[in-house]
């Protein structure tokens, strides 16, 4: 897919690894709609983007992701502005262990909604023009954190419901294909979690757990991720792929398909 003249839509994407996917999708020629609960941060972001890319490319919108109307509103707004839309990266997300519902209602139904939404508007079927659409999960999707188990299982969740969902949206022909980006840690303020006892709860305890897996596998900048999210969403060969993104690399998941799983008589 080359992106020149493409309509994006990212959420989450006022700061962290959302502004630097939108950066990349706008350095390569796509008009981007940037939708994120944080106004102040969206508006000083798009105001950066105005400078460095021209007004006309961007769109920002005061978007939380956890309400169906004002998630569904920002989408139709954005389709109304720009007239169509081809690729939707789901990205908001946050580290609660203690409101562990508002984790779940962000992490987990604001990718479900964001990938229906964007499903309903891209597919062919409806006279839609096809397209990608990227949900980002974590390394957490894939291996579990003890310090942050609601975390670990929106994560997880993202990863099956993505993957199911592309075999679904590929055998009915919808022209759409949806991938995972699986990073490990970043340099984002979504980590400060690990400090935070309020936001840990009684997971606070394992903290140390987290941080000894971060000490190891190191931390990688949102620029380095964004470049890998891009050769995700160019590769047309790629559905139902989930990327794992270290500092030493990048590698795509190998599930075992449900007859290649090892099993001896009970
Ligand atoms: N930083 C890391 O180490 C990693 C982050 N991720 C994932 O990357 C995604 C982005 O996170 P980061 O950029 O790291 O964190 P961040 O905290 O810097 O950015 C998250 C963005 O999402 C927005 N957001 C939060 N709740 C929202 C809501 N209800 N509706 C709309 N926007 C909302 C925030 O305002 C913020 O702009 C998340 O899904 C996170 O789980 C995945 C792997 C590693
Ligand atoms: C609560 C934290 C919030 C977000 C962080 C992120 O979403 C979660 C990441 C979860 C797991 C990350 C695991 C990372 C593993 C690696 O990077 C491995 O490739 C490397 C591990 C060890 C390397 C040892 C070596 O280099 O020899």
């Amino acid at each position: 897919m080359a992106l020149d003249g493409k309509v994006a839509v990212v959420t989450g994407a006022a700061q962290g690894l959302g502004k630097a996917f939108a950066e990349i999708l706008l350095q390569n020629g796509a008009k981007v709609a940037l939708l994120d609960v944080n106004e102040k941060e969206g508006k000083s972001t798009k105001a950066a983007f105005e400078a460095e890319f021209g007004a006309s490319r961007t769109l920002f919108h005061v978007c939380d992701v956890s309400s169906e109307e004002v998630f569904k509103d920002a989408f139709q707004k954005t389709v109304q502005h720009f007239g169509r839309v081809d690729i939707f990266c789901n990205n908001a997300g946050i580290t609660n262990e203690v409101s562990w519902e508002k984790t779940i209602e962000i992490n987990l139904k604001g990718v479900v909604r964001g990938t229906y939404m964007a499903l309903e508007h891209m597919k062919t079927e409806n006279g839609g023009g096809g397209g990608v659409i990227i949900n980002v999960a974590s390394m957490a999707g894939v291996v579990h954190l003890a310090g942050a188990p609601i975390y670990t299982a929106t994560k997880h969740a993202v990863v099956g419901f993505s993957r199911a969902m592309a075999e679904f949206s590929a055998a009915a022909g919808y022209g759409v294909r949806i991938c995972m980006l699986c990073p490990a840690f970043v340099r984002t303020d979504i980590l400060n979690a690990l400090k935070e006892k309020d936001k840990l709860g009684e997971f606070f305890r394992l903290k140390h757990l987290t941080e000894n897996l971060l000490d190891v596998a190191g931390l990688m900048e949102t620029s380095d991720v964004a470049k890998v999210f891009l050769q995700m969403l160019l590769d047309d060969s790629k559905n139902g792929a989930a990327l794992l993104v270290t500092p030493r690399g990048a590698a795509y998941v190998d599930f075992p398909a449900a007859n290649e799983i090892p099993c001896s008589p009970l």
